[in-house]
């Protein structure tokens, strides 16, 4: 028996920082939203633990993933295994959170696999332990983001479509949040003042001006947006640009004109997310 799961991409709508805490974490405030693309996880029983990741490069013990079934391990005391088969589609490092979406989907998947019945506060909590996107992926729902991104608050956003464009580069989170230049004073809003304001038009993302300056494709693709599309926005640390467009066709349009050397693609966003479907409608 194999259980095949979606891992979906998410946007960051808005991006603001608001003040650092003692330990370098910083306090933020953010909308997530979730896409219907992403990668693909495919989990079936085993007596050992093995995950394929193929694409990714690194030793399979860093992989998100395998980390996400040894802390189930550790956590539940259970000695069942599996074998875990990641299609990637989503760049690494592109700010649409594919390695916490695939932490996410194994969590999951591992707790119907294994029956262990642990609930998704519980997954959310262990989550957390793997990044600090991950809980977010877990709940499955877009989300208001408080706190250094943990505390969360189901909101549903106007389901809309996206061009997202990868740029080619790799953006380390951690240098961006290294940075001197940026600024981490943006004053507090509430949830309310986000629903109400357009957020990907109206609310900026405090990364976005260090990511420009630190990666001239970045600043070209966001220029390219704003030319092709009248706007455009980074998600998250980057690298991923996007902007909103009337419908599917719309996109591919602007798709089939994208400079060679970048790639990108069109996609709906949904306030639950496929992953949290399909499990239920596999019962
Ligand atoms: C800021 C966001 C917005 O979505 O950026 P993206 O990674 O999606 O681009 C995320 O919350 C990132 O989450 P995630 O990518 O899981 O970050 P983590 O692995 O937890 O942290 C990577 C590094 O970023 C820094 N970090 C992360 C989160 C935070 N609130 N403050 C930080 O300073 C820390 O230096 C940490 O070592
Ligand atoms: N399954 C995975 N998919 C993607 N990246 C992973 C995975 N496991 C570990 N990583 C590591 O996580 C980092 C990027 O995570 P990712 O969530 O894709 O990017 P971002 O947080 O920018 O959206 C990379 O350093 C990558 O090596």
């Amino acid at each position: 028996m194999t259980l095949t799961l979606p891992a979906p991409a998410k946007l960051n709508l808005f991006l603001h920082i608001n003040g650092r805490r003692d330990d370098g974490y910083h306090l933020l405030q953010t909308l997530f939203v979730l896409l219907e693309h992403g990668d693909t996880l495919h989990l079936q029983p085993a007596n050992d633990l093995q995950v394929h990741c193929p694409g990714l490069p690194g030793a399979m013990t860093d992989n998100l993933v395998y980390r996400a079934a040894k802390l189930l391990q550790a956590h539940t005391g259970t000695r069942q295994g599996a074998h875990i088969y990641v299609t990637k589609r989503l760049p690494a490092g592109g700010g649409l959170g594919g390695g916490s979406s695939d932490a996410a989907t194994a969590l999951l998947g591992l707790n119907r696999l294994w029956e262990l019945g642990l609930s998704l506060d519980t997954l959310a909590q262990l989550g957390l332990e793997l990044g600090a996107d991950v809980p977010v992926f877990v709940r499955g729902h877009s989300a208001f983001a408080e706190g250094v991104g943990e505390q969360l608050t189901s909101v549903d956003v106007p389901e809309q479509w996206y061009l997202v464009v990868f740029p080619g580069v790799f953006v380390s989170t951690q240098e961006i949040f290294c940075d001197r230049e940026l600024t981490r004073n943006t004053p507090p809003i509430t949830v309310q003042a986000v629903l109400g304001a357009a957020p990907e038009t109206q609310l900026g993302n405090d990364c976005e001006p260090v990511a420009r300056r630190l990666f001239a494709e970045v600043d070209e693709a966001l220029g390219w947006l704003e030319r092709h599309v009248g706007t455009g926005r980074m998600t998250g640390t980057g690298a991923c640009v996007y902007a909103t467009v009337a419908n599917w066709q719309k996109g591919a349009k602007l798709l089939a004109h994208l400079p060679p050397r970048w790639s990108g693609f069109v996609a709906r966003s949904c306030n639950t997310s496929p992953l949290h479907r399909v499990l239920e409608d596999k019962g």
